[in-house]
């Protein structure tokens, strides 16, 4: 049976590429605007949390709870299956629909794992492959097209790279293991056959499911539709995928032409060029798109990008600056920048959490990143993310939150425009709200007047105290709202919490006139009089932390003033 796809997308299977890997791929029948939705899929084969999640994740529709035990948004408790009392749900109807679509066969699983291992969960690997066993035995005719199929022709099942996987002895020796737990709990351990079957199972899942992993909810787990399966990998992709639930929405991040080949990017694309292949080793081909061939790093793609003009509402509307980034590239080369990514990645994190330990390793990889810094190529890994994690801790720590905000301004100004040039990439908008949410804090401590035993920074304490802190949170909140409406589904939580924070902030009395400016530049930025006013109450204050941050960052991890 040819596989079922949305409209707008179809797969274009070329028997004569000589990369079987790349014979089938998918292609636009129509053409997509940054942000259109190309396609969604909401019947997965395999939608599973992670082993970690699985307790606070309803197992169906895969939302995740809050640390109560309520699900996040409402009030329900999550219901164990009274059967294995392992699978959690928010209510009966996700139950059920579980039940018919593999917990019928999974529940008594648990009830063995329980007896022979002492534990109420699987690593999501095994239980991913007993799923499709106990599918396949039951009679499921998608998963036996897709897990029985050779992986070449128009549709004939997925591609499992299993030679290649084969060749990797560490790897096929825990694939080994993992798949013979599963026949183990799922019942099937009836001779060879059935491991052959469940390592080339594991070896589908492995190519072919995406990982729904959320840093926000801590949220992990696997995703496998067949359709989203055919999506082939690059570096410089038109396309993104964005989870809701159970279902994923594949977007498109740049123009593309009808009969236009889709791609996403399996990985982490601004990374170095060897540490992209590195991560692409489990997919077994070799990247030959634009950014390897040609070695381009962030600031050439994005100089090249169609999706500039789109920044003109956004934290950094220079388009100019967009185009022509003032960096010197003579400053460092790109064998230097492989070389400092190396050895940042091999430097060793602390286990602990104590504050000596971790400020040593953030003192090391600055004085690693030294050659980006002088290049001022802030959007170069590893910078960007050296400055994350420092932001991310700090904005958990009483003594550190005020400073973690110049950080995330740094961020969202000068380095994720440059990595995602499209405004409603979902990892820029979430670095908005970030901000948002410690504008929330610093307001606080001005207001009360502790901001300065909170901060011994004079530059940091004067911008916070003479910048309206509300405005600026509601003209952010106002991106977000635009750009998530954008690109990401209604219901996103993200966009939801933007919403609200905005009301609430619309709703505070004496400030009407601020509101107005920023509701009529939502709606026309290029206008005059809004325009100055998101320049000079938004913009500037912004760029001025930002540079604070930088100055902040040299002291304290280089002593430089
Ligand atoms: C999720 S599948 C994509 C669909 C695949 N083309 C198929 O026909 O089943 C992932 C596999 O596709 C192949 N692939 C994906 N992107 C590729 C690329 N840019 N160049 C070569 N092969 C690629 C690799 O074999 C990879 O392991």
């Amino acid at each position: 049976m040819p596989l079922q796809l949305p409209p707008g997308i179809r797969i274009r299977y070329d028997p004569s590429h000589p990369n079987r890997g790349k014979r089938r791929s998918l292609t636009a029948t129509r053409p997509f605007s940054p942000g259109d939705q190309l396609a969604t899929f909401s019947n997965p084969l395999l939608a599973l949390p992670d082993n970690a999640t699985m307790r606070t994740t309803c197992n169906y529709c895969l939302r995740p709870s809050a640390d109560t035990g309520t699900v996040s948004g409402g009030q329900q408790q999550l219901k164990a299956c009274t059967g294995c009392k392992a699978a959690v749900y928010c209510n009966a109807t996700c139950q059920r629909a579980h039940w018919r679509a593999v917990h019928k066969a999974e529940c008594k699983m648990f009830a063995r794992v329980r007896e022979q291992a002492g534990k109420d969960w699987l690593p999501t690997p095994v239980r991913a492959v007993a799923q499709v066993l106990l599918m396949l035995r039951a009679g499921d005719a998608a998963v036996r097209e897709a897990f029985e199929g050779g992986g070449d022709g128009e549709w004939s099942g997925l591609e499992g790279n299993v030679e290649g996987f084969k060749a990797d002895g560490e790897v096929w020796k825990d694939f080994e293991l993992q798949t013979a737990a599963a026949a183990v709990y799922a019942r099937l351990l009836d001779g060879e056959e059935v491991l052959t079957k469940a390592r080339e199972i594991l070896c589908k899942i492995q190519t072919n499911a995406f990982n729904r992993l959320d840093a926000d909810t801590g949220m992990g787990g696997i995703f496998l539709d067949a359709g989203l399966a055919m999506v082939n990998h690059s570096c410089v992709p038109n396309a993104f995928i964005g989870f809701d639930k159970r279902t994923a929405v594949l977007r498109a991040e740049r123009p593309i032409q009808e009969g236009e080949e889709i791609t996403i990017s399996y990985i982490d694309n601004t990374l170095p060029k060897a540490a992209r292949h590195e991560a692409l080793r489990s997919y077994h081909f070799r990247c030959d798109c634009l950014r390897c061939e040609d070695d381009l790093d962030v600031y050439d793609v994005c100089q090249n990008s169609p999706d500039i003009p789109l920044n003109s509402f956004s934290l950094q509307p220079d388009l100019e600056k967009l185009r022509n980034p003032p960096i010197d590239r003579s400053k460092v080369s790109k064998v230097e920048i492989e070389a400092i990514y190396k050895k940042w990645q091999a430097l060793a994190k602390p286990e602990g959490d104590d504050e000596g330990d971790h400020l040593k390793l953030a003192k090391a990889r600055w004085k690693l990143c030294r050659p980006l810094i002088d290049a001022r190529m802030w959007a170069v890994e590893p910078l960007p993310t050296t400055i994350l994690e420092l932001a991310t801790r700090w904005q958990t720590s009483n003594k550190m939150v005020v400073y973690a905000l110049p950080l995330l301004c740094c961020l969202a100004t000068e380095c994720d425009p440059f990595k995602l040039v499209a405004p409603f990439m979902p990892w820029r908008i979430k670095g908005i709200v970030a901000i948002v949410k410690l504008l929330a804090v610093t307001g606080e401590l001005t207001a009360s007047g502790a901001l300065a035993t909170r901060c011994t920074h004079e530059g940091l304490v004067g911008t916070l105290a003479t910048s309206d802190q509300v405005s600026m949170c509601e003209a952010l909140l106002r991106l977000v709202v635009r750009h998530a409406s954008v690109g990401a589904a209604e219901d996103w939580d993200v966009l939801q919490q933007a919403k609200s924070m905005l009301e609430d902030v619309e709703s505070l009395q004496g400030r009407e006139q601020e509101s107005n400016v920023l509701r009529a530049w939502a709606k026309d930025p290029n206008d005059p009089e809004c325009a100055a006013f998101f320049e000079n109450q938004v913009l500037k204050p912004i760029k001025t932390l930002s540079s604070i941050a930088v100055e902040t960052l040299e002291a304290m991890l280089s002593g430089r003033a």
